[in-house]
Parts: C-alpha cells; sequence; structure tokens
C-alpha cells in the first residue's frame, strides 16, 4: 500500500488557487500575458501569488475592455491596449503567450525580438520549422524561452522518470511504451482546438503532451511513425487520433489522444484516466495521472513474472501544482541568465521541443493530413 502523503485530496484542490499570496522581492521579475486567456489563472496568475520573485504586472487583450475585466478579476495592476504595446514595454521582464497555437510563433518571435524571456504554451508552435526558428532566435538573443511542458517539473514525475531510467540502466530494455490523454466532446466545434486555421488538431492539443510524455520517459526519440490513424472530424481537424511510433532503441510507442469521445461508452471509459505505462524485459511501470500528479496519481510497478504488484509512495509535497513548479523553473533560469538549466529537473529544452514537434509533423504526415502553419 503507498503511503498517502498529506496534504489530503480536498487540502490539494483548496491549494490550487491559492488565497494567501507570499510578499514580493523588490528585484521580483515582472510579467505580462498576451491574452485574457481561460489558461491564465492556472498556469501562471495563481502559481505567481505563490512565488516571491515573479510579479503578473499586466494582461492585454485585443478588445481592453475584457483585459480590465480579467485585471480586475484576478488581482493584476495594470493592463494594455495591444499585445504590441505589451510587449514593448520597458517596464517588463517577461511575456507569458497562451494564445492560440497558430499564433505562437507570431507574437513569441515579436516578444524574443524586443528583448523579452517567455513562458510559452504547449505546442510551442505550429510546427517544427518555426519552433526552431524561435528557439535560435532566443539562442541568439540570449533569452529563455520554455514550452510549457509543466507536468515534468513537479517530483511524481522527476521520481518516475528516475526510477524508470535506474531500472533500464541496470540491464532492463524498454519493450514498449503508451501514453494515453482523452476527453469526451468538452470543447465546442468553435473552440480554439478545432481551428486548423488556428493550429488545432487533437493532436496538437493532448497529443504534444503524450508524444513529449513518451520521449522524457523513455529517455529516446521517436525514429519513425509506423502507424497514424485519425478520426477526422472537421477540415484537417483530429478529433482522435491512434498512433504506433517507432523509438531509436527499437522498442514501440503507442499513443490515443481524444477530444471526441462519447461521454458513457464501454469502448473509451477506460481512457478518462491519462496514464503511461512502460514495459521493459520483466517488469511494467504505470503513471496514473502524469499531467495532473498535484490533485492525484499513482505509480505501480508489476513484475511480469510473478505478477505481484508495488505501489510506490505518492509525492504531494505541499500540494504544490505543475504550474507552480514550472513557473519556480522559469524563474530560477530567468535570474540565472538562461545558465545551467540543465541542472534544473524537468526544463525543456530547444532541441527537446523541435524533437517534439517533429514527431507531431511525422504523425500528421503519416495520418495523410496536413502539417499545421
Ligand atoms: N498548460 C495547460 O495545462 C494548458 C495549455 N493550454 C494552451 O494554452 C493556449 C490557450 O488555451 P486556452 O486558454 O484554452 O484558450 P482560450 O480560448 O482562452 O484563448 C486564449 C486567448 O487567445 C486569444 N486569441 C487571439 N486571437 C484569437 C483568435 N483568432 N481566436 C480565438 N482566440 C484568440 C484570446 O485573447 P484576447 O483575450 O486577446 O481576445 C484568448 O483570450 C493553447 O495553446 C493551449 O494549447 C490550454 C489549456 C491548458
Ligand atoms: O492540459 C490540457 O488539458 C485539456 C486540453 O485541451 C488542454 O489544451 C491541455 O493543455
Amino acid at each position: 500500500m503507498a503511503s498517502r502523503t498529506k496534504p489530503g485530496f480536498f487540502a490539494r484542490l483548496a491549494l490550487t488557487s491559492s488565497k494567501n499570496p507570499v510578499s514580493k522581492d523588490s528585484d521580483a521579475l515582472r510579467i505580462g500575458i498576451l491574452g485574457a486567456a481561460n489558461i491564465g489563472p492556472n498556469a501562471l496568475i495563481n502559481p505567481a501569488k505563490r512565488n516571491r520573485s515573479i510579479v503578473v504586472v499586466s494582461v492585454a487583450a485585443r478588445d481592453e475592455k475584457k483585459a480590465k475585466d480579467y485585471a480586475a478579476k484576478h488581482g493584476i495592476p495594470t493592463t494594455h491596449p495591444s499585445y504590441d504595446a505589451l510587449i514593448n514595454d520597458p517596464n517588463i521582464d517577461c511575456i507569458y503567450n497562451p494564445l492560440p497555437n497558430g499564433l505562437h510563433y507570431e507574437w513569441t518571435k515579436k516578444a524574443l525580438e524586443a528583448g523579452k524571456h517567455v513562458l510559452l504554451e504547449k505546442p510551442a508552435a505550429s510546427n517544427a520549422a518555426q519552433t526552431k526558428l524561435l528557439f535560435d532566435l532566443a539562442k541568439q538573443k540570449n533569452l529563455v524561452l520554455l514550452e510549457a511542458f509543466h507536468y515534468r517539473f513537479h517530483p511524481a514525475a522527476i521520481q518516475f522518470r528516475q526510477t524508470l531510467q535506474k531500472h533500464i540502466a541496470e540491464g532492463h530494455p524498454l519493450k514498449q511504451v503508451k501514453s494515453m490523454m482523452s476527453f469526451p466532446a468538452i470543447f465546442p466545434p468553435a473552440d480554439i482546438r478545432f481551428n486548423f486555421k488556428l493550429a488545432g488538431g487533437t493532436l496538437m492539443d493532448c497529443g504534444c503532451y503524450t508524444v513529449n510524455s513518451i520521449r522524457y520517459f523513455s529517455g529516446l526519440e521517436v525514429a519513425s511513425v509506423e502507424k497514424a490513424v485519425p478520426k477526422i472530424i472537421s477540415d484537417n481537424i483530429d478529433g482522435r487520433m491512434e498512433a504506433t511510433l517507432n523509438l531509436t532503441s527499437g522498442a514501440k510507442a503507442e499513443l490515443t489522444v481524444s477530444l471526441s469521445n462519447p461521454w458513457f461508452s464501454v469502448k473509451t471509459y477506460r481512457e478518462l484516466i491519462p496514464y503511461f505505462t512502460a514495459e521493459t524485459d520483466d517488469k511494467i511501470f504505470t503513471f496514473g495521472i502524469f499531467l495532473m500528479p498535484s490533485l492525484y496519481h499513482y505509480v505501480t510497478v508489476k513484475d511480469k513474472a510473478t505478477g505481484k504488484t508495488e505501489d510506490l509512495p505518492r509525492l504531494y509535497d505541499d500540494g504544490y501544482t505543475t504550474y507552480y513548479y514550472q513557473l519556480e523553473a522559469f524563474v530560477k533560469a530567468v535570474k540565472n541568465g538562461g545558465k545551467d538549466t540543465e541542472s534544473i529537473a524537468g526544463w525543456v529544452t530547444g532541441e527537446d521541443s523541435v524533437a517534439n514537434m517533429t514527431a507531431i509533423d511525422a504523425i500528421y504526415q503519416k495520418a495523410g493530413m496536413d502539417i499545421r502553419q
């Protein structure tokens, strides 16, 4: 039986939206948000309230009234009348870009050109070519650019990766991995996720996580795409994607992602829990709810010969969310002038982001669909 580390479930739920902001350092980084995005409070605004070294100073929206309402609701002190005005404000150090995928490239490029560090929502851009251009520019300007794969920074994800990698290094080769992230049809057809012009698609949205988890936990790259089966729900938009990948060691990877499952279905109800599994010659490692471990997760290791399953301790620390740890990592990197990011557990390098998008492009190609532009 795993130890059920405190805090308990409801305390963790309450902690995800902090009501107790900490005081700020005098040299705290100043970050502005592009767009009054739905994800802003979870991914940045609430985590920043608990971090002494960063303060959300402004938000810009296409309609300034919307920005003002959002700022008032979330306790953001100022607004800017346009994305350009925010990016070019000399009193801002960093930009958070949670715009629709198809606008990631344009606005991140502008922010980097204006000398700002960028926390960039996933997926990094519409395709691998754009992603490479962004990271080349960040390098050239000596700026921090981080694609927001928040789950990687949580202690449970760090521990899971270390446990699996140690076992592989002890001589137990990986045979196959699986990653799954599916939802019933919770987003309306007009959502940004289903708009090809905004680089939508379920593989872009949920798939970028599953591809990332396959690469991150296995420590391997995608060598080729063996099979990709989309469920196309509108022009060039996949409501669901199943793919089989060949990894560089010869191991296989399978991913299943969906934003269009039926609400009740015997066939797909098991997909409601996002999980990752890795099978070696002798064991099966499972990380359940790997994307939101701060709310709940489980890690099991099953011995294939005996069938015995070990349930590893769950790590909830102080109930900090994945986004809190991600922000802490981003702040550390910026404060350190972008140096030594390799010492930050979970850090997503530019090469990593480019490899992720390269795999996504290849899956779309194998599925006979267009790469997003
Ligand atoms: N890390 C995570 O857990 C999550 C990440 N995401 C990622 O964050 C990004 C935004 O997702 P989400 O917050 O759900 O998105 P929203 O639907 O809230 O859109 C975000 C913002 O995009 C702006 N926008 C600019 N141009 C357009 C346009 N043509 N059509 C629609 N919106 C436009 C709007 O800004 P304005 O206010 O200026 O009108 C809007 O506030 C995506 O890249 C997504 O993948 C999403 C959810 C979870
Ligand atoms: O974490 C997430 O869950 C739901 C998705 O649609 C969203 O974009 C993603 O980031």
